[in-house]
């Protein structure tokens, strides 16, 4: 893999933008998705099925429940996929839409990615119709966390996206940013943050009126068996934290122990999130987070709560517990 090893530019003396990812358009023009299978209509224990709705060019169907979160007010939509397939095309129909009403509204579109399994769910965006209409120079891709690791390392979250999808989508100079690995845990952070402040003050990321903290306009977000999401874990005392942006962790139960991670505040003050859960290993955490039972400590997946709109995207396996 090419990493270029200079910076693009420097925001500041201690802020810099990774550099520019520009490669060709990889997928071929006349291809077509695969087949959807069928799907068998879903309702989940104590959640009303309000609203079946027909999603995505592809004739991809979805049982969606939606619901009144319990505090709040906000909304929150759980859809069931048959398989991870079908969830992948949906999540890039999803993910399509928004960056075309951002790019619209606000001329660019901030999109925040995890690591692990949802950069493999987002496949179907390095396709047509997506790779050839979405407006991938409004994009501004961001990292909820990352591994304070050498971007070419094999734990680097950075290297996981890039593989898999940013060197294969045609991002503008400068709007990937990935954490200065040359920095301690500490300072990566605080040059995140300050990278993110720079960002808000020219307009690029959105600032929550409501909370004062950045908002972006999507979070891609995964979640670990034990219900983390970022680098949040349960019981962690970084799930109380209100005042950074970005944090760092060196004693991360999931290895590589040394990380850094937006906060609960700036997660939850997003426009939109996509929680992405697939696999059968999940299923029993999908079951408290949304099922009926009472867990007295929230884990840190039950304390995603968006300013905007939060959408789980399940595959059947995730779901099994519900
Ligand atoms: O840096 C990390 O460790 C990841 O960002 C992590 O938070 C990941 O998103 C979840 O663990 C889900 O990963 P899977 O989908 O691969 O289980």
């Amino acid at each position: 893999m090419a990493i270029a090893p200079t910076f693009l530019r420097t925001l500041s003396s201690s802020v810099r933008i990774f550099p520019p990812i520009i490669s060709p358009l990889v997928a071929p023009q006349n291809s077509v998705l695969p087949p959807i299978h069928h799907r068998r209509a879903f309702r989940l224990k104590g959640v009303s099925l309000v609203e079946k709705r027909k999603l995505g060019c592809c004739g991809v169907k979805a049982s969606m429940a939606t619901t009144a979160a319990e505090k709040g007010g906000d909304k929150k939509k759980v859809e069931v996929f048959d398989t991870e397939e079908d969830l992948a095309v949906s999540l890039a129909k999803y993910t399509a839409d928004l960056s075309e009403k951002f790019s619209k509204e606000r001329g660019a579109f901030t999109v925040v990615l995890s690591g692990g399994s949802l950069i493999k769910s987002l496949r179907k965006l390095l396709e047509p119709p997506y790779i050839d209409s979405i407006e991938w120079s409004k994009w501004h891709v961001f990292w909820v966390d990352e591994r304070v690791v050498p971007k070419d390392h094999v734990d680097s979250n950075y290297k996981l996206a890039y593989d898999g999808f940013l060197s294969k989508i045609p991002l503008l100079p400068g709007n990937v940013y990935a954490i200065n690995d040359a920095l301690s845990a500490e300072g990566a952070a605080d040059d995140y943050e300050t990278c993110l402040k720079h960002l808000v003050k020219i307009n690029v990321i959105d600032l929550s009126a409501a909370s004062g903290f950045p908002k972006f306009d999507l979070v891609l977000l995964g979640m670990g068996p034990d219900g983390h999401v970022a680098s949040l874990f349960p019981g962690h005392p970084l799930l109380k934290e209100n005042e950074k942006w970005v944090t760092f962790i060196k004693d991360s139960p999931k290895p590589p122990p040394e990380r850094i991670t937006f906060t609960f505040p700036v997660v939850n003050s997003s426009a939109y999130i996509a929680l992405v859960v697939a696999g059968a290993g999940k299923a029993g955490v999908v079951q408290t987070a949304l099922g009926n039972s009472q867990n007295s400590d929230k884990l840190p997946v039950q304390m995603v709560s968006p300013e905007g709109e939060l959408t789980w995207f399940l595959d059947k396996a995730a779901a099994s517990k519900l």
